[in-house]
Parts: structure tokens; sequence; C-alpha cells
């Protein structure tokens, strides 16, 4: 069988761990990409736009993302523990036969979700950074692309329990007095490395221009026009993706001891 994306079974090391990063920000550049051939789309967010689609008492982006989440449990997408709803309440369970997922993790990473301020994050902070202003009335495709970035980023950030746990492996006797204490700052201090953040606002910037370039033939060039401005994409980055991913460190490790 084909190596799983995820590398958790076969030994947790923060090299293994860090390649997985590294690849789903190709992920995450890519439906940044696919996303911004959209204008904005404002309907796509208007619960009156919505209102008359049975069932849905929220906008037609909820309405997609609650009723693809229900399909893709009923699929067994939520039995991985790398997977994480936006809509948790009320989810079908899984209709296919159970995989046995590794249990790598303490069962406390199970209450960490931070998806509702990932959701916030998206829709009010970086959406009307990458797209341009506009209506051109794929609400159900902008809605779809929304949802890839919704994932892809919300898998990245709460890889951050993998992290947490292999760190604390590494370093148990810095992490235990830290985690006894319930001292967040001592914590942040121990998991951070100031050259790996900088080193990874760098590589996104430079996917954004390799991926987000028009590729010609001939020698025009690219005249310096990206499909997502890389500017940004390292600044979803330093501002929200890394900070967000070392909340979920946090939060994973207070409970390690419990
Ligand atoms: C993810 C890690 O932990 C922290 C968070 C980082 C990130 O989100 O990219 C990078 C370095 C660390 O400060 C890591 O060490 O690789």
């Amino acid at each position: 069988m084909a190596k799983a994306e995820s590398n958790v079974s076969d030994g947790l090391t923060l090299e293994l761990i860090r390649e997985s990063l590294i690849r789903q920000e190709d992920t995450i550049v890519f439906s940044l990409i696919e996303r911004a051939r959209f204008p904005l789309n404002s309907p796509t967010y208007d619960k009156s736009y919505a209102s008359s689609v049975p069932g849905s008492c929220g906008s037609l982006v909820e309405f997609i993302v609650k009723e693809t989440e229900a399909i893709q449990a009923k699929a067994g997408r939520y039995e991985n523990p790398e997977e994480h709803p936006f809509f948790p309440d009320n989810l079908p369970p899984s209709q296919v036969p159970p995989h046995k997922y590794p249990e790598v993790l303490h069962p406390a990473a199970m209450s960490v979700n931070i998806n509702k301020i990932i959701w916030d994050m998206y829709f009010n902070e970086l959406l009307p950074l990458f797209v341009t202003p506009g209506d051109d009335g794929n609400y159900a495709s902008t809605a779809t692309r929304d949802l890839e970035c919704l994932q892809a980023l919300s898998r990245r950030i709460h890889y951050g329990k993998l992290v947490a746990e292999v760190k604390f492996r590494d370093e148990r006797k810095d992490y235990e007095p830290a985690i006894r204490a319930q001292d967040r700052d001592t914590l942040i201090n121990l998991l951070t490395f100031a050259r790996v953040e900088e080193a990874v606002k760098k590589r996104v910037e430079k996917k954004a221009m390799t991926f987000g370039q028009e590729v010609k033939l001939g020698d025009e060039g690219n005249k310096g026009k990206y499909k997502v401005n890389p500017a940004i994409v390292s600044r979803l980055y330093g501002d929200w993706v890394i900070p967000l991913t070392k909340d979920v460190e946090v939060e994973y490790l207070l409970h390690r001891l419990d």
C-alpha cells in the first residue's frame, strides 16, 4: 500500500512532521490561488441570499461547509485525528469500516479544535486581502474554494498537536514543570524556533511566486504579476498560521499530563 501522507505511524520525528508541514504549504498556496480566480462574491457570505435554501439557516458558505462535512463525516473523514470539522455539532457517524489510526496523541487532543478562530480569521481578515472586489455570480464555486482553503489551513494549524507531542517527548524534563505550573509563556518559549519560522515565511513567499506566476512560452517574462500576492501569503503565515499553530501546541501541552 502507498505510504499515507500521515507520517506518524512509523515513528514520530520533528523532521518528518516538518516535511509534512512543508508539503502542506503547497496545498495552502494552491488553494489560495484557486480561490483568487473568483472575486469577493459577497452574496456567498450573506444570510439573506441563502434564506430560500431548505435546511439552511446561515450563508451559502455555511450551507456548503455543513453539508460537505456531513457527507465527509459519513465517509470517515473525521475518524482521522488530523482532521477537524468546522461544525462538529450533530455530525453523522462514519458509515465506512473503521481504520486503525496510530494512537500517537494524548486523548486530551480531542478537545482542541480552534476552527472557530480559523473561520473568523479567514473570512474577516485574510479573504479581503487576497481577492479582488466584485461579483461574477459563481457563489457555489466560490464557497467550495473557501472550504478547500479552510480545510487546508485547519489541517496545518492543528498539526501543532503532533509538533507539540514530539517536542514534549524529546525534552520531557523541560516541558513537565511548565505543564504542571500551567505556564503558557515558558511553553511558548520552549516550543518556538525563530529561525524555522523565518524560513517558513520566506519559503511560502517563494512558493507563491513560483506557483502563481503566469507561465508563458517565449521570453516575455512574468513582469512581477502573481495570482496571489506573495507578500500576503508570507503575512498569512507570520500573522496567523504560525501563531495559531503555536496556540494549538500550547493548548495541547497544557493537558498533556492530565
Ligand atoms: C511547527 C513548529 O513549531 C513552531 C511553529 C512553527 C510553524 O508554525 O511553522 C515553526 C517553528 C516553531 O516556532 C516547528 O518547530 O516546526
